[in-house]
């Protein structure tokens, strides 16, 4: 469960980015966080994975104070965390299977299982057949399925994504939330930030609406509902 108690979030440049977010997070939710550029989606989920860090408040996850925890703990929490970009952010010179290899090799698991765990999660989002291939020989919706392999390779809790359609045409923005869909029907909570009316709108989920660092609405299988 994530639960913000109170928090603010100032940057250093003096920008409130957050001001005042309660909210819980159930474990197998899916959530949408919608709002216009700026209102503070990005900042408030980089508080989940501990990207950032509140100015004030509390950021618990399964009752553990996040905003408090020393660097060194932060790779333990990243590892029931996945966390999936906009801009894929996967390493260009690793083939498909190297990118979703190097993330469960970090936690020193032995070669074998390492072998079947990367191709069963490239199995599963479809691309098992191009483990090969490096990212610029991958499409946009490719290199995002990617992604999404490396961010469950570890049977992560939760699964963060801020925007993972945000770079691809629509069809391949359906095969996205597809995959999304199954991730979250095993029990994996998932968030996601986005600007799509299209998706929110059709695969009706929790939907938590931002302005100006605050949330100004949260509905249960709700709407985008506001004006671009
Ligand atoms: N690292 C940073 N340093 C200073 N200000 C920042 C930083 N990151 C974000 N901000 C500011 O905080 C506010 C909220 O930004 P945030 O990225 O959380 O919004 P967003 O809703 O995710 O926007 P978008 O949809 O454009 O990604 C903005 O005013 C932004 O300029």
């Amino acid at each position: 469960m994530i639960e913000m108690k109170n928090v603010h979030k100032v940057y250093d440049n003096g920008v409130t980015a957050l001001s005042g977010i309660s909210t819980k997070i159930e474990a197998g939710e899916f959530v949408y966080v919608v709002g216009q550029s700026g209102a503070g989606k990005s900042s408030f989920i980089k508080l989940m994975y501990h990207e950032e860090v509140p100015t004030d408040g509390k950021v618990n996850i399964n009752h553990i104070d996040i905003g408090k925890m020393k660097k060194r703990q932060v790779p333990y929490l990243r590892r029931n965390i996945g966390v999936i970009y906009q801009d894929f952010k996967l390493l260009p010179k690793l083939t498909a299977y190297e990118n979703v290899a190097f993330a469960l090799e970090v936690i020193e698991e032995n070669p074998r299982k390492i072998r079947r765990r990367v191709m069963d999660v490239l199995d599963k989002v479809g691309l098992k057949h191009k483990a090969r291939f490096i990212p610029a020989q991958l499409s946009g919706g490719e290199q995002q399925r990617v992604a999404i392999a490396r961010a469950i390779v570890n049977n992560p809790k939760i699964v963060i994504a801020d925007e993972p359609t945000g770079n691809l045409d629509p069809d391949t923005s359906w095969e996205i939330m597809r995959i999304f869909e199954e991730v979250n029907d095993t029990g994996t909570t998932l968030i996601m930030a986005t600007h799509s009316r299209e998706i929110v709108n059709s695969i009706r989920k929790r939907v938590i609406a931002m302005e100006n660092g605050q949330i100004v609405r949260d509905e249960h299988r709700g709407e985008y509902g506001y004006e671009d």
